[in-house]
């Protein structure tokens, strides 16, 4: 995939419990991204766009083995030769239901499936959701990438491993609420300064069931600046980034070579 990357995140109103207008939205939107000029390389979802938090309901609304997801997001891909990082579903899985992203190369090709791996108590994901247990590297038409779920970024073991694997771009799909903008913010741009790389995130806007979410996606590079910021409405948030950035930062102050594992892992 080329470098610079042109990216561009869907920030929309997720209608819980109605992944019918839910796709219909984003299918609407999808289009729109790719009629931009000039076009992404890739197109980026928040989190649980199918359902939204319609947790009670969850195990009828999730999208059995993510195959209606599979198959709408991979026919676009192989129209606009377009990548796509589908925020990620409901997901059910035999008895369970997961939070899962599935992302999607130029060609449609299937290169990542992520399952959320830490739930959020807050919001009673592990009452209803089956945590992950695998990482999420992968390598995105030979860029070096990797995602997270919202409240993963939390952990920033988490991220300092999908560095060291090799990622320079860490994609954050998410539905994260007010009142903690703050947290949302710093979080981000803590983890993009201390792995150097940059930091993707796509956030939901909008109220559901008491809970209102402030959008904010931002695209944050490997010194830690917002080069590019959604405000709290639906948005399509286009950037354009240079992953030589990177190795430049990586040199500038060598945390990698300097960190001294055999003390404090
Ligand atoms: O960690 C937070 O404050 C928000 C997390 C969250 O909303 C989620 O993981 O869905």
């Amino acid at each position: 995939m080329a470098t610079p990357l042109r990216l561009a995140l869907i920030q929309m109103n997720i209608e819980a419990g109605k992944p019918e207008a839910n796709f219909a939205k984003i299918e609407a939107r999808l289009e729109e991204a790719a009629a931009q000029s000039p076009k992404p390389d890739l197109i980026v979802f928040p989190e649980m766009w199918n359902t939204g938090y319609a947790l009670p309901e969850i195990h009828s609304l999730a999208d059995p083995d993510g195959l209606r997801t599979k198959e709408v997001i991979s026919a676009f891909c192989r129209k606009h030769g377009i990548g796509v990082l589908a925020g990620s579903i409901a997901q059910l899985r035999g008895e369970t239901v997961t939070n899962t992203v599935h992302v999607f190369d130029r060609d449609g090709a299937e290169v990542s499936e992520y399952s959320k791996i830490h739930l959020f108590q807050l919001m009673n994901e592990h009452l209803h959701l089956q945590a992950g247990d695998r990482l999420g590297s992968f390598d995105l038409n030979g860029i070096p990438a990797a995602v997270m779920i919202c409240y993963d970024i939390r952990f920033p073991e988490l991220a300092r491993k999908l560095a060291l694997d090799g990622a320079k771009i860490l994609f954050v799909p998410a539905e994260w609420p007010h009142p903690r903008l703050h947290h949302w913010r710093t979080l981000l741009q803590a983890r993009a300064i201390e792995n150097q790389m940059f930091v993707v995130s796509c956030n939901t806007v909008g109220d559901s069931g008491g809970t209102s979410f402030f959008g904010h996606s931002m695209v944050i590079n490997p010194w830690g600046e917002v080069v590019a910021e959604a405000g709290e409405e639906e948005a399509i948030l286009s950037a354009e980034i240079d992953l030589a950035l990177v190795d430049e930062v990586r040199g500038r102050i060598p945390v990698f070579a300097d960190r001294r594992p055999t003390i404090y892992e």
